[in-house]
């Protein structure tokens, strides 16, 4: 078959999908309209997003196109759709080109307005004085673990978690320095550090490190300096012009980060939901184990736990932690019901779906 004639089915097949979209793009305006009448439905439905790319992935079977290919296309076909009904502001820990920019990016797709927020409490601070309709911050890395400044904030903000959002997590040497021999300087901070601990201790054992957040202020400060280096996304190398020195310097290939979307959305039970809770357990012998027997005796899956001191008195702990099931399933309600006997306080931070 011509070249010709090969594109001529390809614009045929164009014009069938943007008449298709165009009038998927009429429903949505018309569910818009229909969540505007009922006050508690709101223009994100992350459940039903869920529901929507997993459908479409089971009608793709084996077709040509790549799975993520595909998933990439449908979340900007809801992106685009979410701004018909309404456009919507997320915040992310900025400057461009962060890691949460781009799971932000991943999320919402480019029809959304993102706000870069100066560090993590701004994103809090924006979405709880409506500046932003949904924040997207950092919560833990498979190498390097929790993300405090996160789990911190959650003492304070009476925002819910919504949905998560998991990345996968490569970083890069950048700099303007001709070979790694001449850096003086390492521009990171802990946790992007932690996840190069090793490829750093051994290609750059004496450089001191000039401690700089996040990764796309350290693409920045690198392009000042001709004799320093950051650890930065490649989309911040991008953005700022400096060269990646050295590729993936991450010490595991497998190095994922988890993302959680904050706001104030409270997303029905699905059946393949998320729950996170914050708690601190009454002072004496024995009152955490107690506390975990609850999930534990309620048949409620754990899937992470993390002690953060409080921040008023000293040696003293809350307890932030995430398990399968939705606040209003059944067995978490009487697990929950079992934690609170054990604790001074329980304070649910959201049910999500799945990510
Ligand atoms: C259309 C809806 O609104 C939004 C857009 C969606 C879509 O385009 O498929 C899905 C979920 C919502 O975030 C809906 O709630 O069904």
């Amino acid at each position: 078959m011509s070249l010709t004639n090969l594109r001529e089915q390809i614009d045929a097949i164009d014009s069938e999908l943007v008449s298709l979209l165009n009038r998927r793009a009429e429903i949505s305006l018309q569910v818009g309209k229909q969540k505007a009448g009922e006050p508690n439905v709101r223009i994100f439905a992350p459940e039903r997003e869920r529901d929507v790319i997993q459908r479409v992935l089971a009608l793709h079977s084996d077709g040509a196109l790549p799975k993520d290919a595909l998933v990439a296309i449908y979340r900007e076909i809801i992106s685009a759709s979410i701004a018909l009904q309404r456009p919507i502001t997320v915040a992310y820990w900025g400057p461009p080109g962060t890691f949460t920019h781009m799971a932000a990016l991943q999320r919402f797709g480019s029809s959304a307005q993102f706000h870069d927020a100066s560090n993590i409490p701004s994103i809090f601070g924006e979405v709880e004085r409506g500046l932003a309709d949904f924040g997207v911050v950092p919560v833990e890395n498979s190498t390097e673990g929790v993300v405090n400044y996160t789990l911190d904030m959650f003492h304070e903000t009476e925002l819910k978690i919504c949905a998560e959002i998991y990345i996968n997590i490569a970083h890069q040497l950048v700099s303007q320095a001709k070979s790694i021999a001449d850096i003086k300087r390492l521009y990171t901070f802990s946790q992007p550090l932690g996840q190069c601990k090793q490829w750093v201790e051994t290609h750059l054992p004496n450089v001191p490190i000039v401690e700089t957040m996040p990764t796309s202020r350290a693409a920045e400060r690198a392009s000042e300096d001709p004799e320093g280096a950051g650890i930065s996304t490649e989309k911040a190398a991008e953005i700022y012009g400096v060269p990646i020195l050295q590729p993936h310097i991450e010490d595991n290939a497998n190095n994922r980060t988890r993302f959680l979307v904050i706001g104030r959305n409270e997303p029905p039970q699905t059946g393949r939901d998320k729950t996170s809770v914050l708690f601190a357990v009454k002072n004496e012998p024995g009152s955490l184990g107690r506390a975990l027997r609850a999930f534990e005796d309620h048949n409620v899956n754990l899937s992470m736990i993390a002690s953060r001191p409080t921040r008023n008195v000293s040696w003293e702990y809350v307890q932030f932690a995430d398990f399968q099931g939705h606040e209003k399933d059944e067995p978490v309600q009487r697990a929950l019901a079992e934690l609170r006997k054990h604790s001074i306080y329980v304070n649910v931070l959201g049910s999500y779906p799945e990510g």
